[in-house]
């Protein structure tokens, strides 16, 4: 088994004149594994993940593998608002994306067609990318993600916008990957936390850390007296993943 990645001391703030949104981070996210990331708006979710993914740099703190290799090789990042190129095919742009990360011609065509496979868009390896749908754009931007081969993806609430079947589905290829590869999903929807199979839930409000451990520990959290939120219908997993969040966040999530 190949090592875990590990964050230390991650300090980050997008201007000098605004105070750090992450304030001495430390963070570990073993390898071939599913975590969720949970937290209120402008917590610090995707400036933490783009972190980790290598899209910027840490003020202070550090980032490594503990079996030490090359950090920017095994990071894939699937950012909220993936961008496409209109006109070229599904495969094309894959490919394309493979080269821009330094495979050759060949290497690049090669992966294509597993990743297509490997995050269930083989049938529309010949589709123009301005006719897919919304499901379909965030499949193809998490092949581009693996395309070079990542160990470790950092996807940022690919959840948010899924009707309940496609969000069945999407879980069931972070099932399919993370035999091999560790996906981290941001989201603010608490139900995410309580999708069977997850091994590790972290909870951030306010840059810092409410929570981070195995999924059986933060749903035992669940306080009987919390509120029960009325506008979704939850099972008993998804209810226990709210009222874990609800009490970690000291009352305030809504
Ligand atoms: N490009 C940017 N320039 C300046 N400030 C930023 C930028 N991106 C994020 N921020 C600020 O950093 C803080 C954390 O934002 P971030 O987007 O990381 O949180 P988040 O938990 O992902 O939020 P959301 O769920 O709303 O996407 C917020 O105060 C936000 O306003």
């Amino acid at each position: 088994m190949s090592g875990a990645l590990v964050a230390e001391g991650l300090h980050y703030r997008y201007s000098r004149r605004e105070p750090d949104v992450l304030a001495g981070l430390d963070w570990a996210v073993p390898p071939a594994s599913r975590t969720v990331l949970l937290g209120p708006e402008k917590s610090g979710k995707s400036t933490l993940l783009s972190l980790l993914a290598g899209v910027q740099r840490p003020r202070q703190g550090q980032i490594r593998l503990t079996d030490g290799g090359d950090l920017r090789r095994v990071v894939g990042w699937l950012p909220q608002k993936p961008p496409w190129i209109s006109g070229l095919t599904v495969r094309d742009q894959v490919a394309y994306v493979g080269w821009l990360k330094g495979l050759s011609r060949a290497d690049a065509a090669a992966r294509v067609t597993d990743c297509l496979g490997d995050v269930g868009l083989a049938d529309a390896a010949n589709l123009t990318t301005q006719t897919l749908k919304p499901w379909q754009r965030s499949r193809l931007a998490l092949a581009e993600a693996l395309v070079h081969g990542a160990r470790f993806v950092f996807l940022d609430e690919p959840t948010a916008e899924l009707e309940p079947p496609d969000r069945a589905k999407f879980w069931n290829v972070v099932r399919r990957l993370s035999r091999s590869i560790a996906v981290v999903v941001s989201s603010s929807d608490t139900r995410d936390a309580a999708v069977e199979g997850v091994d590790q839930v972290a909870v951030l409000a306010a840059g810092t850390w409410r929570f981070s451990g195995p999924q059986s520990t933060f749903l035992g959290l669940a306080p009987a007296a919390a509120p029960v939120p009325r506008k979704q219908k939850l099972d008993p997993d998804e209810r226990a993943a709210w009222a874990a969040y609800w009490s970690l966040l000291g009352g305030e999530a809504r």
